[in-house]
């Protein structure tokens, strides 16, 4: 890459502390000079403006390492083709970007650091660009809507059946987006492994205030068609490790685990063995039990243990699913998958490493973008 990133560094984090002005003077000053743009972005735009800072604090810090930034733009890139973005879309960003800078890095600004500034957009703009240009896969995929299960209140289990092959790998996710929210995407992970009739299933939970969760639990009908992204993410099934497997899944986090399950039992072979702790704050939460509970029975491999953290009455396991890890002589030796709520992710994960097991052996998706 040419051009020097400690300018864009150093101002950057002037800005930092100013994001939220910072992010709506920048979208004011895109939209008041191109306001046809304003069509591509969903109509509230709060999550839009938390990505777009998430996504720049991204690429500010990581202009030093070439490598990973250029895949991670080439990926930016290629998902922005769902939003109809084209190149010349995205000079009008430079000039509201460079204009944002100018403003907000107030004292420090100066010649060379707009230079600089304006190298790295150009280059990240191309790489963006050259990447959606090569791209040949559909930039987003209609599915229709062929099963709609309500398993409790707030959850339900939806099945698709996309028009188009749609090529993903067990443990990923995609973005959805609803006829009744035009422009905004919301990620779900998918919750099988690929089937010979291209169908998926998806785990919904309705999230107070969410558009898409709320649409696709309550306001979704068989025969409805949505849209699909690109499959997406890096938690997905292990290559042959000789270790034995460890799924940590909290509530709708079951999603990808149960992929990547199927994935590995459906191997003809003895080993690895698959250990889920699958925990709900109640039993009527477990939603999927019944079909764990199936899969078990077609695979001596697997062993499924419920866990709930917040119902005296339930008659099983108690606690929370990091609790009811360390009740265990030692997962050392497996590889651990876990996915559930972020704050149970975290104290998953830190348990495991208090047990011994290498960073590298326990798995769990960077919270995905969209989710
Ligand atoms: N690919 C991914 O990263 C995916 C992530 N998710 C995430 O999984 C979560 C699922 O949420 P819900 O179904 O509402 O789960 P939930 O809130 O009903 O909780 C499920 C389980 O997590 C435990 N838990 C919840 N909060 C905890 C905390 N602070 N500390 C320790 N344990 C805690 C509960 O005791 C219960 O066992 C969401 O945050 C969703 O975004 C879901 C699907 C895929």
């Amino acid at each position: 890459m040419q051009f020097d990133p400690r300018p864009v560094k150093e101002s950057f984090a002037l800005i930092e502390p100013a994001a939220v002005r910072a992010i709506a003077y920048f979208y004011g000053h895109l939209f008041a000079a191109h306001p046809r743009l304003r069509a591509l972005f969903p109509p509230a735009m709060n999550v839009q403006r938390e990505r777009l800072f998430r996504a720049l604090t991204r690429i500010v810090w990581s202009l030093d390492c070439p490598p990973g930034l250029t895949t991670d733009l080439a990926r930016l890139g290629c998902d922005h083709r769902k939003y109809g973005v084209t190149p010349a879309h995205y000079a009008a960003v430079g000039d509201a970007l460079l204009a944002t800078v100018r403003r907000f890095a107030a004292e420090a600004w100066s010649p060379e650091v707009e230079r600089a500034w304006a190298a790295a957009y150009a280059t990240a703009a191309e790489i963006m660009i050259e990447a959606a240009a090569a791209d040949t896969s559909p930039p987003w995929w209609p599915a229709e809507v062929i099963g709609h299960e309500r398993r409790t209140r707030d959850i339900a289990v939806l099945t698709l059946r996309p028009a188009l092959p749609f090529p993903f790998l067990p443990g990923q996710y995609a973005t959805v987006q609803t006829a009744r929210w035009p422009r905004v995407w919301r990620a779900f992970s998918i919750a099988n492994a690929p089937r010979a009739d291209n169908t998926l299933r998806l785990h919904v939970r309705a999230v107070p205030g969410g558009w898409v969760s709320t649409t696709l639990t309550r306001r979704t009908r068989v025969g409805d068609t949505l849209m699909l992204g690109p499959a997406r993410g890096t938690m997905t099934a292990p290559a042959p490790s000789g270790r034995d497997i460890l799924a940590v899944a909290g509530g709708t986090g079951l999603a990808p685990l149960k992929a990547i399950i199927e994935a590995v039992i459906a191997a003809d072979s003895p080993r690895p063995r698959v250990h889920l702790l699958y925990g709900a704050r109640s039993g009527g939460e477990l939603y999927d039990l019944p079909d764990l509970i199936r899969m078990r029975a077609r695979s001596p491999r697997l062993q499924v243990l419920p866990v709930v953290s917040a119902e005296p009455a339930y008659e099983g396991l108690h606690g929370t699913l990091p609790d009811v890890i360390g009740h265990f002589p030692s997962w050392r030796d497996h590889d651990a998958f876990v996915c559930g709520p972020p704050a149970m992710v975290g104290q998953a994960v830190r348990r495991l490493r208090q047990d011994g097991m290498p960073p590298d052996h326990i798995h769990h998706d960077r919270h995905p973008e969209e989710h």
